[in-house]
């Protein structure tokens, strides 16, 4: 658990970090966010002592970091950044093994870790062991920087825009990695990003800053659906706000019960469309249901794409539905067996059920 309290830095006579209080709890993966020259990097710099506070404190569990000698801090935090810092001159293995080496692990125990944190971040320890920094790709230095700061099993990892230099596919490679070894670690992560995509994808809590404050501190869906202030608002709603929140939402809040052909004729009135369905349940066709009047086919034939699963987003079954240019998607089981339906008008007007 990493916690500030107050904290506060002042350049000169400029405040740049300016009373943060807040709190990540162990296993938590909190993200800071904010427009360039909030205060992300010099909050981070100051939970790992790199630059002293000018107020306030950090507590690193039960600890004020101030008390603890700099090599346990070194042990307890670590420490990825954008420009990765591996030494030119030393091996991947060596890079790796810079934190166990200084805490004076026996040969064996970090030939070990090294091997096992190849291992975990997908570098393969038989060809990239003993090649130096150079000969790397920049997802693979990256992953080397990220198992670096992983070596001593340190409690909190703090992560400035450690992704911030690769091409967007490699990107989203080493966030789905990060990802995994999160889940598979429950380390406390502290990450510093200015990308909301990057945010919302990864965090279980945002910090957003601005002019050094926090503005506000919350779960990525709060901070969708309940922007503290106008500030908020703009920050995040830039672009595609809408299309950002359907990506943190699902499709089973949506789903309701499918309208099916021979129901009462009432019900298939009111929707205006119906689905035929064969003896296994498996949807065959949809009749009506189509967005434009000109769409006048009567009887839509079911493919796999155009259906939804309840696991998927919200913001996949919209961009099929568009595609598809439907008011309404099939929700099908593992078995391809209709259990529901999502609509246009769902979308639009219902509350999702938690
Ligand atoms: N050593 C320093 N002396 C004076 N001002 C500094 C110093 N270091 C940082 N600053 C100022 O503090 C403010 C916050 O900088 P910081 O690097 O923390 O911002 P940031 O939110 O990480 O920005 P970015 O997203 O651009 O990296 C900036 O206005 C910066 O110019």
């Amino acid at each position: 658990m990493i916690e500030l309290q107050g904290l506060t830095k002042i350049y000169g006579d400029k405040t740049v970090v300016d009373d943060v209080s807040l709190r990540v709890d162990s296993g938590e993966f909190g993200v800071l966010i904010g427009p360039s020259g909030c205060g992300k990097s010099t909050t981070l710099r100051m939970i790992n002592r790199l630059i002293p506070a000018s107020r306030g404190r950090i507590l690193l569990g039960e600890d004020d970091i101030t008390r603890l000698p700099v090599e346990q801090l070194r042990r307890r935090i670590g420490y990825a950044i954008q420009s990765i810092g591996l030494f030119p001159h030393w091996s991947v293995a060596k890079n790796i093994a810079v934190v166990p080496g200084l805490l004076k692990w026996p040969k064996s125990r970090i030939d070990e870790r090294v091997d096992e944190l190849m291992g975990l971040f997908h570098l393969d320890a038989g060809e990239l062991r003993d090649k130096y920094p150079h000969q790397l790709s920049g997802g693979q230095a990256q992953r080397v920087g990220v198992a670096r700061a992983l070596a001593a099993d340190p409690e909190v990892l703090l992560m400035d825009e450690p992704f911030g230099a690769v091409d967007p596919l490699t990107r989203e490679v080493l966030q789905d990695e990060l990802l995994r070894v999160h889940r598979h670690t429950r380390k406390t992560i502290i990450f510093v990003t200015h990308d909301m995509d990057e945010a919302l994808k990864l965090a279980s809590r945002i910090a957003l800053l601005n002019a050094g404050r926090l503005v506000q501190y919350d779960r990525p869906i709060e901070l969708l659906t309940r922007p503290a202030n106008d500030f908020v608002r703009s920050f995040i709603g830039k672009a595609d706000l809408g299309l950002k929140l359907l990506s943190r939402r699902w499709v089973h809040q949506y789903q309701q019960p499918a309208t099916l052909r021979g129901a009462s004729d009432e019900s298939v009135r009111i929707s205006g469309y119906a689905w035929e369905v064969d003896k296994e349940g498996r949807p065959v066709c949809l009749h009506g249901g189509r967005l434009h009047a000109e769409d006048t086919q009567e009887r839509t034939g079911v493919t796999p794409e155009w259906s939804a699963t309840p696991d998927m987003t919200m913001k996949e079954a919209l961009s099929r539905m568009v595609w598809f240019r439907v008011m309404v998607l099939p929700v099908l089981d593992s078995e391809g067996r209709l259990v529901g339906e999502v609509t246009m008008h769902g979308v639009m007007g219902q509350q999702p059920c938690a």
